[in-house]
């Protein structure tokens, strides 16, 4: 998968407000209600990673989610990062 340039990256971040562009990554921070909240929001991120076969790097504590999303292989963003983050947007916060 192909490496996306810094202005197409920036163009679509415009799509997903809670997400900002760093260090070759996709980053957002999600806060919960309580640890249980944030714990049951993190299983089912899982189960849709292993679906899409790809994976965060992510960290909690306690009801904060701190998530990073790259491409390994391509040495940065591409568009299955913005797949991902599109999908753990959706059950963060899901659309009513
Ligand atoms: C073989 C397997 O598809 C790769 O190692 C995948 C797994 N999940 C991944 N997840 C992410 N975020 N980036 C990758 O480059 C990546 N590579």
């Amino acid at each position: 998968m192909k490496q996306l340039d810094k202005d197409t990256i920036e163009a679509k971040l415009l799509q997903l407000p809670d997400w900002d562009y760093f260090d070759n990554a996709l980053h957002a921070e999600f806060e919960f209600e309580n640890f249980k909240d944030c714990f049951s929001a993190m299983s089912r991120i899982a189960f849709e990673c292993e679906s899409l076969g790809h994976h965060p790097d992510w960290s909690n504590v306690y009801n904060v989610l701190k998530i990073s999303i790259t491409t390994h292989d391509a040495g940065g963003v591409t568009d299955k990062d913005f797949e991902l983050a599109k999908a753990i947007d959706f059950i963060v916060e899901p659309e009513d």
